[in-house]
């Protein structure tokens, strides 16, 4: 193993194979810490943590566990993924877990790029966008875990550490990699360990990986990985050859707990050619709706069924203030979970999950412990294989196309992507 990743969520991790995939690594996401060695022929491995939300102790612990195990699997540079909205709070856990691996490596010069181009994140004087708007307006700023209030990344990233933030200015980027390098060496002459830099475009990533070639740690969205392979691939230590998709036969069916303004938007367009099942989550948890029914749904439908709790803003506030935001997601995550057991033990081989937290329940519910990433079927989203029964894509909320569950549907189960 060539290439050592630690993903602060499972749905981010797959995000980040996508792109290390597409670039012609051979790469395996891991849920968790995995308890025996890789296989020999993986060149990069995504160690996938649910660390994003945790309390920052349990975070940076568990992240340098991973990196121990990405030590002894000898990989020779590594990634910290975190989203590309810099999903935080003031007290981490992007900052401490940058830190601590840092610590860990020896490493300076950390570079803190969240900027994904494809899904029209980039980072310009410091800032994040996300399309034409400010990180701050563009509805991130009441995320109910990670409301992100201040788009100065530098500013926010500030609050999270314990040494001064640095920063590349597009100015330097836009010149390319030897700009780039020279910018990371005046900042860290100038005591910066943590260095925000700006990214606008796919090719800025590019030359940001160019000049990252020699550092141990990079950090950031899966965009800034995009240039790292080609350091691999220019050495000779990559096969560029991939991971062969098989896609599965048989039925396919879509869960979603995702409420994203993106995934409800697929959700409708899903539902006008296909048969869907909302799902209610008062009674869920209640207990008065049991997944049993839900499954047998799903089983009887035709096309490519979908369940979903997904629901807006206010129905969702509305059943928080009546059962309390922890109580009401943990009923609907295990929910989702259990209808996730049931339809595999039933032979069911492909599943598509939305939502990162609703992802994360269906992939630990069915103790999934690798998936190979497979091809691409919208930006930030690859096709994934378990194990040789089932095949699976999880979608970040905020990512995919209005068709997105039908051409899901389409990868899993097409040879050969
Ligand atoms: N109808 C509903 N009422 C209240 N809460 C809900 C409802 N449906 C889903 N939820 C909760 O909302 C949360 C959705 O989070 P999830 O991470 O799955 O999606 P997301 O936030 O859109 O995705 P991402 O984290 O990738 O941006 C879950 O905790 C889920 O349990
Ligand atoms: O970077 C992103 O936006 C995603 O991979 C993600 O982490 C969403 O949770």
């Amino acid at each position: 193993m060539l290439l050592g990743c630690i993903g602060d969520d499972f749905t981010g991790s797959s995000d980040l194979g996508n792109t290390l995939s597409k670039e012609g690594m051979r790469c395996v996401q891991y849920v968790g810490i995995p308890s025996g060695p890789a296989a020999d022929d993986v060149e990069a491995g995504v160690v996938a943590l649910k660390s994003r939300s945790l309390d920052r102790h349990d975070a940076v612990s568990q992240s340098l566990a991973a990196l121990r195990w990405l030590q002894a699997q000898g990989c020779t540079q590594f990634f910290f993924k975190y989203c590309s909205t810099f999903d935080s709070t003031p007290d981490g856990n992007i900052g401490p877990v940058a830190e601590a691996l840092a610590e860990a490596l020896d490493a300076h010069k950390v570079i803190v790029c969240p900027a994904f181009p494809g899904t029209g994140r980039s980072v310009y004087q410091g800032h994040l966008f996300v399309n034409d708007v400010l990180l701050n307006e563009c509805g991130m700023q009441n995320h109910p875990l990670t409301p992100m209030t201040d788009p100065d990344i530098r500013r926010w990233l500030a609050r999270q550490t314990t040494h001064p933030v640095g920063h590349v200015a597009a100015t330097s980027v836009l010149e390319g990699a030897a700009a780039i390098g020279r910018a990371l060496d005046a900042e860290h002459r100038a005591g910066k360990r943590l260095i925000v830099v700006d990214a606008l475009r796919d090719v800025d990533l590019l030359e940001i990986g160019k000049a990252a070639d020699q550092l141990p740690l990079i950090t950031g969205g899966s965009g800034v990985a995009l240039g790292l392979p080609r350091n691999f691939a220019q050495r000779g230590q990559i096969s560029k050859a991939g991971i062969a998709w098989r896609g599965q036969p048989g039925k396919c069916v879509a869960l979603s707990g995702s409420c994203s303004t993106a995934t409800r938007a697929q959700v409708a367009l899903h539902g006008q050619s296909n048969p869907t099942y909302e799902i209610d989550a008062a009674k869920v948890i209640e207990g008065t709706l049991v997944p049993q029914t839900v499954t047998d749904w799903l089983l009887e439908s035709k096309g490519v069924p979908l369940a979903y709790s997904s629901a807006d803003p206010d129905h969702v506030a509305a059943i928080q203030d009546r059962f309390g935001g922890t109580r009401s997601a943990a009923a609907l995550e295990t929910f989702f979970a259990t209808l996730a057991q049931q339809l595999v033990d039933a032979g069911i081989g492909k599943i598509l999950t939305a939502g990162g937290e609703t992802s994360g329940a269906v992939v630990e519910g069915l103790k999934l412990d690798t998936l190979e990433i497979g091809p691409e079927i919208d930006p930030g989203v690859p096709a994934l294989r378990a194990n040789d029964a089932l095949v699976l894509a999880l979608k970040s909320g905020n990512f995919g196309a209005e068709d997105y569950f039908a051409k899901a549907a389409q990868v899993l189960g097409s040879v050969n992507g």
